[in-house]
């Protein structure tokens, strides 16, 4: 990219992009596992496994696999058993990437809004920001059951424009998994992406975002200052 954006407002991820939040979520899948008699999973599969909320992590779990389904009465047990575990094991383990305030401070220095979107559920995401010091920069949080659709449906990108009160019009997401890029290219905003994110196992870089950024510290080489 070679002129600086000057973005409407900014949206920005969570698993991947804001925080690591794979330690408690493995040791949550791990104890589930254990719980229900099944061979523990570890951090570098669950690690593949996060983006599309806690209850698709949880299936996928069960089946050890990105795709398919358990069956039902499997779910039925192992679901409860994770949120009560998750509850207790939201931030504990987790830590926020280097760059990520000294990235959110330019902005905000700047006078660009930002908000938070992510697909986990609102139970999770409001303490864990809250728990890593990061809650009071979002002017809005849309979780993953905020809105009927989650990403990859721009829903909760528009809806976040919504409740700041802002035409989508030349907005910007910030994100690291194919469910960011797609969820942006379809509300029409631009998107940067996080090598150091989830993205199952995929390189990120093939699903072409407008950036690649290996850090938020390189935000203002990428948007235009005050
Ligand atoms: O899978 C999740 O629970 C959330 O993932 P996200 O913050 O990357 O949208
Ligand atoms: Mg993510």
């Amino acid at each position: 990219m070679t002129t600086k954006l000057k973005p409407s407002f900014v949206l920005i991820d969570l698993d991947g992009t804001l925080i690591d939040s794979v330690p408690d979520l493995a040791y949550c899948v791990d104890e589930t596992m254990k719980q229900l008699g099944l061979p523990v999973r570890g951090e570098a599969a669950v690690r593949n496994w996060v983006g599309n909320g806690v209850q698709r992590l949880t299936e996928r779990a069960l089946i050890n696999a990105v795709d398919g389904m358990p069956e039902q009465a499997l779910m039925d047990k192992a679901y409860p058993i994770f949120l009560a575990l998750y509850q207790e094991n939201t931030s504990k383990r987790s830590c926020v990437y280097d760059g990520v305030v000294e990235g959110i401070e330019w902005m905000k220095a700047q006078g660009y809004r930002v908000a938070c979107v992510t697909n986990k559920a609102e139970a999770f995401t409001l303490p864990l920001l809250k728990d890593k010091g990061l809650l009071e920069y979002f002017e809005v949080v849309v979780s993953g059951d905020t809105c009927a659709e989650k990403k990859p449906h721009p829903m909760p990108l528009l809806h976040a424009a919504d409740l700041l009160g802002v035409s989508a019009e030349n907005a910007l997401m910030i994100g690291d998994s194919k469910s960011d890029v797609k969820a942006a290219r379809a509300a029409g905003f631009h998107i940067f992406c996080m090598t150091y994110g989830y993205n199952h196992g995929e390189d990120i870089r093939d699903y072409h975002p407008d950036v690649i950024m290996d850090s938020f510290a390189e935000l203002p080489n990428y948007l235009e200052a005050k």
